[in-house]
């Protein structure tokens, strides 16, 4: 099943607004329904392919076979950027101006090799294609003819160690289908961001993606031990064994590489068993002074559970935290702010960690309100970006935005953004409502997580845009970095050189050079292109 081409997810899952929440938008927000209908797909006429003849018949010989080449409008069209709000602003708008010239489908490490010699001979720039789900711009190249490389028959499970708790997965394995092989086995990889129905394996390496259950099970990139790359200078092999002294570690090169540095062909990536027992439940904090600190305790001394998120009053009263009480008011969704809490694991370690992570959690000003809310939560957790949707077809504007930064910065980060992004929009005529939770806890530091509702501007894209980069300066001027888990793509290559410095990004440009000296790989995306 292909995902909606211009909105979030299956379609049959599509939920319409509840009338709380439009009355919502239209009292608080001032938001109206839009006048212009959205273009059906079938109306779309994209720009004409102008590769040569020559370059497709290279690709379908590097591929086995013209079927694996698609020039058709509806597959191109499918591939044309990521799913921020932007992306989908504009497909909905019938801008096609980032559509690829074919979409290429290898089948394996040789095919992709072969599809980069073809591309090089021919001038044509790869965009590896994973799932689609990019909020960064990180599937738009400043590059005019591109392929769309879709990993997509690149889907397997090719081994499992079970002694040394290892798999080796293609990077075109969408997480619900890796979940599902390694569940057959006994084992769970335990990543479980936002967008896990249609994400994939390739793709979280790719942009150093993390889960929900990060306080857990870790980051995908601490999950990841070896790793192979296909770039047009030929192969890089990595991981050898799961630590080493060996020099630096050049998978942490290739993790966060967004594709500009080659084409990630396997990943191997360290498994866990499946838990006995899961348990979700909900905690009220007095305000998100208190419950931070509450986090950071459990962060820093334990017990760590493998769900730990807090969200701000404004989130809270919203009821973002749980889907199914949105817009139901504070008798539902409650005062104060809501903290998640999840364990996972063997039933007696999970006993054992909930009880003196409640000892921690009370300790901290924290009162239980039992499983209900953690259960909702649970359940509702990939939900919110079927309702973007809805907002949009409504005429709100709805997009998140991320970071993180060490503990002692925390405040100052959340007061920053919340305000730049208040500011810009207030300024605007479109004063927004901007929630934020905390998402993900470290011992030193944790990441913010901003959610901002409006009503849309006459060109929502353009609107948009000031308050964005408004939220880009006050994150790097509060001390944190331009994104925890979603990359860095296009739309926050230009904060991310700042970041990084001009050596740092000298160092890394110099890295492209070596193993993409042509720059065939995602022109413009992570790096400026020269
Ligand atoms: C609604 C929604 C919720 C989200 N929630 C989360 C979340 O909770 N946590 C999180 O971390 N992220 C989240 N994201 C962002 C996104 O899902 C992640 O960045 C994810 O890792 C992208 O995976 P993908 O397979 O879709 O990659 P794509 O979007 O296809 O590609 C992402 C980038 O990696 C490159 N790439 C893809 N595959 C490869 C490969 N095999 N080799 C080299 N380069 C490659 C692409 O060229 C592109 O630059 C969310 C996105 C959406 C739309």
């Amino acid at each position: 099943m292909d995902m909606l081409w211009n909105g979030w997810g299956d379609p049959a899952k599509a939920a319409p607004l509840p009338d709380t929440v439009t009355g919502l938008l239209r009292d608080l927000l001032g938001v109206t329904p839009r006048g212009t209908p959205a273009p059906a797909l079938a109306d779309l006429r994209p720009p004409a392919v102008t590769a040569r003849p020559a370059a497709l018949k290279a690709l379908a010989e590097a591929v086995g076979g013209e079927e694996h080449v698609r020039t058709d409008a509806e597959s191109r069209i499918r591939h044309t950027r990521g799913k921020s709000t932007p992306d989908l602003l504009r497909i909905r708008a019938g801008d096609l101006t980032d559509i690829p010239q074919a979409v290429v489908l290898p089948a394996g490490h040789d095919e992709v090799l072969a599809v980069l010699r073809a591309c090089a001979a021919h001038g044509l720039a790869v965009v590896p294609f994973g799932g689609g789900t990019s909020v960064v711009g990180g599937l738009a190249p400043r590059s005019a003819l591109f392929v769309a490389l879709d990993l997509r028959r690149m889907s397997g499970l090719l081994d499992l160690d079970p002694v040394s708790r290892t798999a080796v997965l293609q990077p075109g394995l969408r997480a619900p289908e890796a979940e599902q092989r390694l569940n057959g086995h006994g084992y769970t990889l335990g990543h479980f961001p936002q967008s896990f129905e249609w994400a994939t394996i390739g793709g979280f390496a790719a942009a150093r993606s993390s889960g929900q259950a990060s306080a857990g099970y870790g980051r995908f990139d601490e999950m990841v031990l070896a790793l192979t790359l296909a770039t047009p200078e030929g192969t890089l092999d990595t991981g050898r064994a799961p630590r080493s002294a060996a020099g630096p570690d050049l998978r942490q090169l290739i993790l966060g590489s967004e594709g500009a540095f080659g084409v990630i062909t396997s990943v191997t990536v360290r498994i866990r068993p499946l838990p006995e027992a899961r348990v979700y439940e909900g905690w009220r904090f007095g305000s998100f002074q208190e419950g931070t600190a509450a986090l950071r305790r459990l962060a820093q001394d334990g017990p760590r559970p493998t769900v730990l998120r807090l969200s701000d009053e404004t989130e809270t009263l919203i009821g973002l935290a749980r889907p199914d009480a949105i817009g139901a008011g504070p008798e539902q969704s409650g005062a104060g702010c809501l903290a998640i809490t999840g364990y996972e694991g063997t039933a007696e370690d999970t006993a054992h960690r909930r009880a003196r992570a409640a000892d921690v959690l009370t300790d901290g000003g924290g009162t239980l309100i039992g499983a209900e809310p953690g259960e909702h939560w649970a359940h509702g957790r990939y939900f919110a970006p079927y309702l973007r949707d809805a907002l949009l077809d409504a005429g709100a504007f709805a997009e998140t935005l991320e970071t993180a930064a060490f503990w002692s910065r925390i405040p100052e980060l959340y007061t920053a953004v919340r305000t730049a992004l208040t500011d810009t929009l207030t300024q605007a005529g479109t004063p927004p409502l901007v929630m934020c939770h905390i998402s993900h806890v470290y011992e030193n530091g944790a990441s913010l997580y901003f959610t901002v509702v409006s009503a849309q501007g006459e060109d929502p894209v353009a609107h948009w845009t000031p308050a964005k980069h408004a939220a880009n300066e006050a994150v790097l001027a509060a001390g944190g970095t331009i994104s925890h888990h979603h990359g860095v793509g296009t739309d926050h290559r230009d904060w991310y050189v700042r970041e990084a410095g001009p050596l740092g990004v000298s160092a890394l440009r110099a890295v492209k050079r070596r193993l993409d000296p042509d720059g065939l790989l995602n022109p413009g995306v992570l790096l400026p292109t020269d």
